[in-house]
């Protein structure tokens, strides 16, 4: 027997759009539902909710336009009110033709919110769906509040669905409205549901409150259930909706009777477009999407990928369009290291990428997070200390930036074995710096040389605590060399490049001549 086919209905323009703060375009709504019907592959895409806005009519009736011209509008939903046919005559101007019909699917919510008893309502739900059927627009109905109408008024719910199953729809739809089932009421509630109903459609929607979506959606599937409404990135109301990457590659790998119609090596990209649409940022330990969730950070980890893929799942990042990373930080072994000069096409010898690996260390104890990016500036800084041995050392430094007065600096520097300690003034902090190792050079009675470039680079692709690489030419008489420094603090490095500059004047003193470092 095949596996059975379990239909995905996306619902990241309605109810992701009810993501506080998010609101997308009429080209925004277009690009997305296209790239989720065409590229993504779900089966169907709930589009906006019925007589919201001219705006969203605008938005539906773009996608509406667009999926006639490609055959795909039985695809195109809207979320529709039992309200005279007013949805119904909205749905006909956007030129849409199926509407998902929202009821109350618990006694609670009819009650308190609608006032009317279970036949007022079914009688108003008959007429919308026999009208609409008239218009040539077919019907999905939602039950809201249909996992607490299961828990406190079965009775109601069952009375329901009866009445339903002899109407002319498609499918009924159950949401988990407040996101509070737990994965055994799920399994329960629709197995229940199951059993009494083999041929209707049913469609589980799946709410994140208690952080149980993709594990209600899967319990759902064992269940029976024949679609599923989920959500990029988990985009939806409060908590969001059961996100639809989770629940994909979760169904894909730990079911062994259901499948999906999704394309998983594109559900980054269009995680990727939804983030950057919604302005709503996925957090780095989101699974599948997240920036971080393919990141080894730990030593041992990379050690272990080396050694037969030890620390892999079945969760291999290029399914998804991405690569495995190999954070670089304190907790970094050589293992990391090697696998990310792997990426950059570097080797290194034994004894230098002991060195590079120290150095990560201790830079990954400053900040928090070490890129590939910043690989190459911390070899080529590692490997050129390698050249010149540091004789001459800045012991300490306090400098000043105070608004409305000048930077000064207050610097002990070791030259020849004495300890110098000098202040002074400047235009800026480094200035400064160097107006007080002047001091204490000419009180060696030696001239340093002139700074006549200064150069700051930092690390392509990284944040505000990017390392920073300075790079300064000097004048020494009638030839130049730079030297370079590398920190997280740009007036740091410059001064890590002052003292390698001093080392090789040193080593020049001494009969080397200094090379550019
Ligand atoms: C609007 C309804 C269908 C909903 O999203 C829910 O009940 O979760």
């Amino acid at each position: 027997m095949g596996n059975r086919k379990i239909e995905i209905m996306d619902t990241t323009l309605r109810d992701g759009e009810q993501t506080s703060g998010v609101s997308f375009s009429v080209s925004e709504k277009l690009t997305i539902a296209q790239l989720l019907l065409e590229e993504l592959r779900v089966d169907r895409v709930e589009v906006a909710s019925a007589r919201v806005s001219q705006g969203e009519l605008d938005c539906v009736k773009a996608v509406a336009a667009w999926a006639a011209d490609n055959g795909c509008l039985d695809r195109i939903e809207v979320l529709a009110f039992v309200d005279n046919g007013l949805s119904i005559g909205w749905m006909e101007q956007a030129g849409v033709r199926v509407q998902n019909l929202l009821t109350k699917g618990s006694l609670n919510h009819l009650t308190h919110q609608l006032r009317k008893t279970p036949q007022q309502h079914f009688d108003e739900i008959a007429t919308v769906i026999d009208l609409a059927a008239k218009k040539g627009i077919r019907s999905n109905v939602y039950l809201e509040d249909w996992s607490n109408g299961m828990r406190h008024s079965p009775e109601y719910v069952l009375q329901y669905l009866d009445f339903l199953a002899l109407q002319p729809i498609d499918r009924i739809m159950l949401p988990d409205t407040l996101g509070v089932l737990t994965p055994t009421e799920t399994a329960a509630f629709i197995g229940t549901l199951r059993a009494r109903y083999p041929q209707i459609h049913l469609d589980f929607h799946a709410h994140n409150d208690y952080d149980l979506g993709t594990a209600n959606v899967l319990e759902a599937v064992k269940a029976g259930i024949d679609g599923l409404h989920l959500t990029v990135n988990g985009m939806g109301e409060r908590a969001g909706n059961a996100p639809l990457a989770s629940a994909v590659a979760a169904i894909n790998d730990l079911l062994d009777d259901a499948e999906v119609s999704i394309k998983e090596s594109a559900i980054y990209t269009v995680s990727k477009l939804v983030e950057n649409f919604s302005g709503v940022r996925i957090p780095t330990n989101k699974p599948i999407v997240g920036d971080n969730v393919f990141t080894q950070t730990a030593g041992i980890h990379a050690d272990g990928d080396n050694k037969n893929n030890l620390y892999f799942n079945d969760l291999l990042p290029e399914r998804f369009g991405r690569k495995r990373k190999y954070a670089l930080g304190k907790t970094s072994g050589k293992a990391n290291i090697e696998k990310n000069l792997q990426e950059l096409g570097l080797k290194l010898n034994e004894e230098d990428l002991k060195k590079v690996t120290q150095r990560v260390i201790e830079l990954g104890d400053k900040k928090e997070n070490v890129t590939t990016e910043d690989l190459p500036y911390i070899i080529s800084d590692v490997l050129a200390n390698n050249v010149h041995e540091e004789q001459i050392s800045v012991e300490s430094y306090v400098l000043t930036h105070a608004k409305g007065l000048r930077p000064s600096a207050t610097i002990a520097v070791r030259i020849n074995g004495k300890l110098f300690e000098e202040h002074a003034q400047g235009d800026g902090q480094f200035d400064a710096f160097m107006n007080a190792l002047t001091m204490a050079y000419s009180k060696n009675d030696i001239r340093l040389p002139g700074l006549i470039d200064y150069n700051v680079r930092i690390a392509p692709g990284s944040s505000s605590d990017a390392l920073c690489e300075t790079t300064i030419t000097w004048q020494a008489g009638k030839r130049t060399f730079s030297t370079r420094g590398l920190d997280s603090d740009q007036t740091v490095s410059a001064i890590k490049a002052t003292q390698k500059m001093l080392n090789a004047i040193r080593q020049e003193t001494r009969g080397t001549r200094p090379e550019p470092v």
